[in-house]
């Protein structure tokens, strides 16, 4: 695992004292892991490749599609729209996708290290096709070895980007959902950092498995006290039925990756910061991106703990918010006298010059909070008597760290074309601190 401590310390967590526990040849000696991986995040995902085509605004409502949505086909829309894409030489770009492989072929590349993807795949796989290219387009380190075959296609992923650069979702689901809980391995989920899941998850048609399959996951998770991680899809999901989604972070989620209009569909409050709060009432932490003004994270620390911050206090519907965003998140139920946490940041340089895709931003972000989740389990089994393992943090870093490493990492993917990164951020970081605030 690339160690965020291995990088300057203080780009990563703000302490003045560093812990004496934790020497440089420590780390050195923490680098060499074994295969079977110490720390790594296990998901479920609905396997599929994104087809992205540019279309006019016509073409999304020819289909009956609703723009910005992710809208589900039935086979010959999907026929249909394909041969439309094909005929007029609209595809530009074809890539591995899925809001929770993204997130784990990104995770895998940050951490250089393991994670689990869970879902389908086709049992009879044929060069250069969709299962193929999955497969190719799948960092090394994401392990496909607990993928359970299906007989027939995965799923299909239009990304229409209209004139106005809207992105709309069309999905030709294949056997996407025909995951059995059968097929979910407690073993893996039981020693895994977090268990990743979407909301997407539990959109299937009756009689598909995925659902159950889903819940199975999160009842290991439970037994083993495995965090689960809930990324919201899009905010049609949740508007279709938003206390249905309440109650269902408030039972099994620990852990909410939203963005703002997600946020409002599962709150009413448009503030992201106010959503973030809002959401604090069901789980333990929460980040809430919200494109050009950057993201918000809110979560819970140990009153006694709660560390100052060092940068500008921020003012938003609730005064000087980022007071002790220096402070590691907790879960509510692990504090003593659980207090609130919040952090924000702007994008990082401002945003790229020009931005080649927002597709997987958000995603991107998310992949660096696990990174940071997953570093705190690989610190904790390496040197378990370090001061920073006194209390059941739930991350490494500080609230105001962890922002800092999603944003970078968001930029990175606003910066190419694929939402999954191709490489990871450069070794050292050196010019992170020094030209953070700068243009
Ligand atoms: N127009 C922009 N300018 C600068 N930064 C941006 C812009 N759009 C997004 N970002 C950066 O990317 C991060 C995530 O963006 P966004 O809120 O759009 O994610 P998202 O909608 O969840 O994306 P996705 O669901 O496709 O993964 C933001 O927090 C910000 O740092
Ligand atoms: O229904 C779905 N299930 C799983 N992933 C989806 C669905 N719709 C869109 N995406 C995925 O979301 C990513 C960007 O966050 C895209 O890469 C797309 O593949």
């Amino acid at each position: 695992m690339k160690f965020p401590g291995k990088r300057k310390s203080k780009h990563y967590f703000p302490v003045s004292a560093r812990d004496p526990l934790l020497r440089d040849s420590m780390l050195q000696e923490m680098q060499p892991e074994s295969e079977g991986g110490a720390s790594y995040i296990v998901g479920i995902d609905q396997t599929m490749v994104d087809i992205e085509a540019r279309v006019d605004e016509n073409f999304v409502a020819r289909y009956g599609l609703t723009p910005g949505e992710s809208n589900i086909l039935n086979d010959d829309m999907s026929e249909a729209l394909y041969q439309e894409l094909r005929s007029h030489d609209l595809i530009s770009h074809q890539f591995a996708g899925g809001t929770v492989g993204n997130t784990l072929h990104n995770y895998s590349v940050l951490a250089d290290d393991r994670s689990v993807l869970l879902g389908v795949m086709c049992s009879n796989v044929k060069i250069g096709d969709y299962a193929y290219r999955y497969l190719c387009n799948t960092s090394s380190r994401v392990d496909l070895n607990y993928l359970q075959g299906v007989d027939g296609a995965i799923g299909r992923c239009f990304t229409l980007i209209s004139d106005t650069g809207e992105r709309t979702f069309a999905i030709s689901p294949g056997k996407m959902n025909e995951l059995r809980a059968s097929s979910v391995p407690e073993e893996v989920i039981a020693g895994a950092s977090a268990l990743l899941l979407t909301s997407y998850l539990l959109r299937s048609k009756p009689g598909e498995p995925m659902p159950e399959a889903t819940m199975q996951a999160i009842e290991y998770a439970k037994k083993h006290q495995v965090p689960v991680v809930l990324t919201l899809g899009t905010q049609y999901v949740i508007a279709d039925e938003p206390q249905a989604w309440r109650d269902f972070l408030r039972d099994h989620v620990s852990i909410l990756a939203m963005n703002e209009d997600e946020g409002f569909a599962l709150t009413g409050l448009k503030d992201p910061l106010m959503a973030a709060d809002k959401a604090l009432e069901w789980v333990d932490l929460v980040l809430c991106t919200a494109g050009p003004n950057g993201l918000f994270m809110a979560s819970y620390t140990e009153e006694e703990f709660k560390r100052t911050t060092q940068h500008p206090l921020l003012p938003g519907a609730i005064a000087e918010f980022n007071q002790y965003e220096f402070s590691r998140a907790m879960r509510r139920d692990c504090c003593q006298q659980p207090m609130k946490i919040y952090s924000h940041i702007a994008p990082y340089m401002g945003g790229p010059e020009k931005i080649m895709n927002t597709n997987g931003a958000g995603d991107g972000a998310l992949s660096a909070l696990l990174h940071d989740i997953a570093a705190n389990g690989f610190h904790r089994s390496s040197v378990p008597n370090s001061s920073k393992h006194a209390r059941e943090y739930l991350t490494y870093s500080s609230l105001a760290q962890v922002c800092k490493y999603a944003n970078r990492v968001s930029y990175q993917v606003l910066n190419q074309h694929s939402p999954r990164l191709t490489r990871g951020l450069p070794e050292r970081e050196d010019s992170l601190e020094e030209s953070y605030w700068e243009r």
